[in-house]
């Protein structure tokens, strides 16, 4: 099976969105691959430098808010603009999660709203619970880790390819004007 290098994932939402239960396993076997998470779970009270520097250290993120606090969803959007405003010109890989959905009778976000903000930043959308005693939400969290390490690598293989397709072009270049020189 083919090791991986290691994806740095941080974890970021309001405090007591759940963030520390869902900082849950740090090796996986991610189509067929054994990939290597450091995950790191922000205090949700951090100050703006402690974000932005989490944010440059990360390869990709999950934002998190708690369906049963509307205030932590209000959360998501600003700190997906800093997180672009640190990450430009490149986007960064993220995905997000609404947590605590074993509290339906206690929902203030409406799952539509969470697809909602998904589809506006173009990532994938999970509800779960991050209680390890809770069965049943459709094992989310696992799967959101999982879904962010693949896009992390999709990012990595596209900037591989457009890496070696500049050098190419570089290497033709430069034969070109030796061509051009050698026959002038
Ligand atoms: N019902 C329910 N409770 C949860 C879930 N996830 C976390 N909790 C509870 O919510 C509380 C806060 O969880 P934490 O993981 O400490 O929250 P946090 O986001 O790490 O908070 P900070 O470390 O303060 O930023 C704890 O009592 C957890 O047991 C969940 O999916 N369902």
């Amino acid at each position: 099976m083919a090791k991986s290098p290691e994806v740095k994932l941080a974890v970021f939402g309001r405090a007591g969105v759940g963030k520390s239960e869902s900082t849950y396993r740090h090796q996986a076997n991610i189509d067929d691959e054994m990939v290597s998470m450091e995950i790191l779970d922000t205090a949700g009270q951090e100050d703006l430098l402690q974000k932005e520097g989490h944010m440059r250290w990360g390869d990709g993120f999950i934002l998190v808010y708690d369906i049963t606090d509307r205030g932590s969803f209000e959360e998501v959007a600003p700190l997906r603009s800093l997180l672009e405003e640190v990450k430009r010109p490149k986007h960064a890989p993220l995905v997000l999660v609404g947590n605590k959905a074993d509290l339906e009778h206690a929902r203030q976000v409406p799952t539509e709203e969470g697809e909602r903000l998904a589809a506006d930043m173009a990532c994938a959308f999970y509800e779960c619970s991050a209680c390890a005693d809770h069965v049943g939400t459709g094992g989310g969290v696992a799967e959101a880790f999982y879904e962010l390490c693949r896009e992390v690598r999709r990012r990595r293989a596209m900037q591989g390819k457009t890496r070696r397709r500049s050098s190419t072009t570089h290497v033709k270049q430069a034969i070109n004007k030796m061509l051009t020189k050698i026959s002038s």
